[in-house]
C-alpha cells in the first residue's frame, strides 16, 4: 500500500500538532456554547475522533454520511445523503468537521441544509483545503492545511475505498488511478 504513494505531504505528527493547535482555538470561540459536532463520513472519520479529544468543552457528537467522488477522483456534482443526522440542529451551534474541502460541493450543500433546519451557527472545520479546485464559495473556520491540486489519500481519504487506514496524508502515484 505504502508504494502507492508518491509524496508523504503530511507526517502522522504534523497531523497531531496542527489538531492540537485547532482543537485549542476551537475550545476558545465555542466556551459554553455545547457545539453539536458533524461529523461528514466516512473520510473525516479519523480527523474527528482526533480532534474532539484536542476540544475541552462540551459537546455532542453526531454522524452524516455524504458522498459525491463514488470510485473516481472527480466529483459526479451530486452530493448524496445517504444517512442523516439523528440529532436536531435547529437552535443549536453546529461545528462541521471534515477531511477536506476541495470542490466545495459538499460543505455547500451541508451549510444550505443546517441553515434551512435554522441552526444557530454554522461552523466549519477542515483538515485540509484544495482551493484551487473551488466551484463553490464556502470557506471554512478551522484550517489544518492547504494541499496542492493533488489526489491526496490517507487519515481518512480516500481513493476507491481505500488507503484510508494510512497514518499520513500523501499523495497517490497517477498511475494508480489513471489505471
Ligand atoms: O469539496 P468536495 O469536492 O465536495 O469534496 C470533498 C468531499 O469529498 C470526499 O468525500 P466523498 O464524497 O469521497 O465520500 P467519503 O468521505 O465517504 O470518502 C471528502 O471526504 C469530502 O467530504
Ligand atoms: O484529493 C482528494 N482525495 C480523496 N478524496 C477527495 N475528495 C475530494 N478531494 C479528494
Ligand atoms: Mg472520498
Amino acid at each position: 500500500m505504502n508504494n502507492d504513494i508518491k509524496e508523504v505531504l503530511y507526517s502522522k505528527e504534523q497531523i497531531a500538532e496542527v489538531t492540537k493547535k485547532l482543537g485549542k482555538q476551537i475550545t476558545k470561540d465555542f466556551e459554553g456554547k455545547n457545539p453539536l459536532v458533524v461529523c461528514v463520513l466516512k473520510g473525516a472519520v479519523m480527523f474527528t475522533t482526533d480532534i474532539i479529544r484536542e476540544i475541552d468543552t462540551y459537546l455532542e457528537l453526531d454522524f452524516m454520511d455524504v458522498s459525491s467522488y463514488g470510485e473516481g477522483t472527480e466529483s459526479s456534482g451530486e452530493v448524496k445523503i445517504i444517512k442523516d443526522l439523528d440529532t436536531s440542529v435547529t437552535g443549536r451551534d453546529v461545528l462541521i468537521v471534515e477531511d477536506i474541502i476541495d470542490t466545495g460541493r459538499t460543505l455547500q450543500r451541508l451549510v444550505e441544509l443546517f441553515k434551512h433546519r435554522n441552526a444557530k451557527s454554522v461552523k466549519i472545520c477542515t483538515l485540509l483545503d484544495k482551493p484551487e479546485r473551488r466551484v463553490e464559495g464556502v470557506k471554512p473556520d478551522y484550517v489544518g492545511f492547504e494541499v496542492p491540486n493533488e489526489f491526496v489519500v490517507g487519515y481518512g481519504l480516500d481513493f476507491a475505498g481505500r488507503y484510508r487506514n494510512l497514518g499520513y496524508v500523501g499523495i497517490l502515484k497517477p498511475e494508480v488511478y489513471e489505471g
